[in-house]
């Protein structure tokens, strides 16, 4: 097989922001690794991407799938590039035409992190203090446990919303702890809450690699580098949020654990305001992931009724 060389160095598309940045070398160190190849032999391109651009208005009213993808993945069907580093989390559960995205590295740490420079845990936050967070499932997830709070707009990457906190935007936000971690970020004042107490996003600390379909010698390289485990976890995490047909307007939770040769699914949907959140578990063979996932989004979707997503 053709490797990748510093002549004709391997592609590697990807936004701009730092956690992006990290998630894109990560990639190529494991690749060159994995091939025994210098750095050389891969070349990061960084591409702009449409929710980036915009850093001024929610990312409701922007709107539409693929704010942070679509760039790139024409630049991908475009040959520009030969694969793209995603935050999976962040991934539509339907790729275009002609795309494949299944390849995984290894999940790092799932959790939500509580930030605050002076508390350290959501129970301690004073009656009707402001939390600042920018996801739907954050705010109801908070909301629902806290009624009280008040939950204000918080966008922009890690660093932005490091900034807000300190100027004193907010007492407190959320952030993922793979952020963190893939971030080297061990001085921000962070505390990794419990998935039984804040069931984190789908996919949430995972990066997944996409390529074009038919390009092999590409399939071969990240087969090398894939994580098995981590695809079977978001085998059921993503057929329970394709099933949901989750938009970023909806508030949705999930996370897949593997023991053996059992995985263990839980979901979570709420209503936006937080005032009612609905559960459910599912737990099975492995191989039964993805039906576990549509199976357990049915029983969510039938208890929640018509009206539960409305909100306007
Ligand atoms: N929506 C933004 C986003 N997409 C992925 C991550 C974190 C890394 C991950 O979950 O893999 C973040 C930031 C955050 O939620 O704090």
């Amino acid at each position: 097989m053709t490797l990748p060389s510093p002549d004709r160095p391997l592609k590697i598309g990807t936004r701009g922001s730092p956690l992006a940045m990290a998630q894109a070398y990560e990639t190529r160190d494991r690749l060159a690794a994995a091939f025994d190849l210098p750095q050389e032999a891969f070349e990061i391109v960084v591409i702009k991407v449409t929710g980036d651009l915009i850093q001024d208005r929610p990312l409701k009213e922007i709107g539409g799938k693929g704010l942070f993808t679509r760039e790139i993945e024409q630049d991908l069907s475009a040959g520009k590039i030969d694969i793209a580093v995603h935050s999976m989390k962040d991934m539509p559960t339907e790729q275009p035409p002609g795309l494949l995205l299944d390849t995984y590295l290894p999940r790092e740490d799932v959790r939500d992190a509580f930030v605050s420079p002076t508390y350290s845990a959501i129970a301690e936050l004073p009656q009707g203090a402001t939390v600042g967070t920018s996801s739907l499932r954050r705010r109801a997830q908070l909301l629902h446990r806290r009624p009280d709070l008040n939950v204000v707009e918080f966008r922009g990457n890690v660093q932005t919303r490091l900034r807000k906190l300190a100027d004193g935007v907010a007492k407190a936000t959320f952030l993922a702890a793979a952020g963190l971690n893939r971030l080297n970020m061990a001085d921000v004042p962070a505390t990794p809450i419990d998935p039984a107490d804040m069931l984190p996003a789908i996919a949430q600390g995972a990066i997944g690699i996409e390529r074009r379909e038919g390009d092999a010698a590409t399939a071969r390289l990240l087969a090398a580098i894939h994580d098995t485990p981590t695809g079977q976890r978001l085998a059921a995490e993503r057929a329970f949020l394709a099933t949901l047909d989750g938009s970023c307007e909806t508030p949705i939770a999930g996370l897949a654990l593997l023991d053996g040769d059992t995985l263990t699914l839980r979901g979570e949907v709420l209503r936006p305001d937080g005032s009612e959140a609905i559960k459910g578990t599912r737990t099975g063979p492995i191989a039964d992931g993805a039906h576990m996932g549509r199976d357990l989004a049915q029983e969510l979707l039938s208890k929640a009724g018509p009206d539960f997503f409305d909100w306007h």
